[in-house]
């Protein structure tokens, strides 16, 4: 479903993603691991067509991300980093709004505001205007926004940043449900989130990929996923 091949994103003479491949097939939830600054938003903003490629291509669903721009972003839902866009907007007139830019109207455009706003858990605060939401509650409106469409593939950028204990565990809940029917890349710098949601595990630093197996694989008896990532994350740079 998610098909990237030799992805490079340059900016001046810095790379910030550096020759990266890998696939996540339906069914899959790959946990995309690394320190900051290692080009996680950067690979998944890429995906979603918000910053083009200096060189290689992807597939969502098949469809090429710049050749085939619409059919790709119609299959993806994509939750960036931070806070919504059109802060003054109410939690209902955004996800109305962004439900028509999808197609939607009419009573297909109600029903797919609810699912999306009970998913989330949104409907205490539909009236609201975003800009005076928790930044929990405006994580969740991003999140709502890139599930409207029910889309087969799922780019999500730190899902859970923000959110308090529950609502951290309302929405791993909410992937693992939705994990059989989708493919999705889920970017974290929690740990133990990858062993609790994901299987598979892709560790990043300075734009390249380290390490790609389930969470389990990546280490060793006795080992923490949190050792494994700072054996691999702090470890001297290669020579050029
Ligand atoms: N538009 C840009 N112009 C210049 N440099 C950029 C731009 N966008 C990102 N970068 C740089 O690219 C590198 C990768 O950034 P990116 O946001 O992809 O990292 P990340 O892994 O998502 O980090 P974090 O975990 O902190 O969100 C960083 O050094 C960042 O400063």
């Amino acid at each position: 479903m998610i098909e990237i091949e030799r992805l490079t994103r340059r900016f001046g003479a810095f790379t910030a993603v550096d020759d990266v491949s890998f696939t996540v097939a339906k069914g899959e939830v790959l946990g995309f691991l690394g320190p900051n600054g290692a080009g996680k938003s950067t690979t998944m903003k890429m995906l979603a067509g918000f910053v083009t490629p200096t060189s290689g291509t992807a597939r969502i669903a098949g469809f090429d991300i710049a050749e085939q721009p619409v059919q790709a972003k119609r299959a993806m839902g994509f939750l960036p980093e931070g806070a919504p866009t059109y802060p003054e907007m109410t939690v209902t007139d955004f996800l109305a709004f962004c439900g028509r830019i999808r197609g939607f109207s009419g009573r297909t455009l109600d029903e797919k505001l609810a699912i999306a706003m009970a998913q989330t858990q949104l409907e205490g605060v539909r009236l609201q205007p975003i800009e005076t939401l928790s930044k929990g509650f405006k994580r969740r409106v991003g999140l709502a926004q890139a599930l409207l469409h029910d889309p087969p593939v799922l780019v999500l950028d730190e899902p859970t940043d923000g959110l308090d204990p529950n609502q951290k565990h309302e929405v791993r809940d909410l992937i693992q449900r939705m994990a059989p029917d989708k493919a999705i890349i889920i970017s974290t710098h929690i740990l133990e989130e990858v062993s609790a949601v994901c299987t598979r595990a892709i560790i990043i630093a300075r734009g390249k990929v380290l390490a790609d197996s389930p969470p389990a694989a990546l280490m060793r008896p006795g080992q923490t996923l949190d050792q494994v990532f700072r054996d691999l994350t702090l470890a001297p740079r290669e020579a050029a």
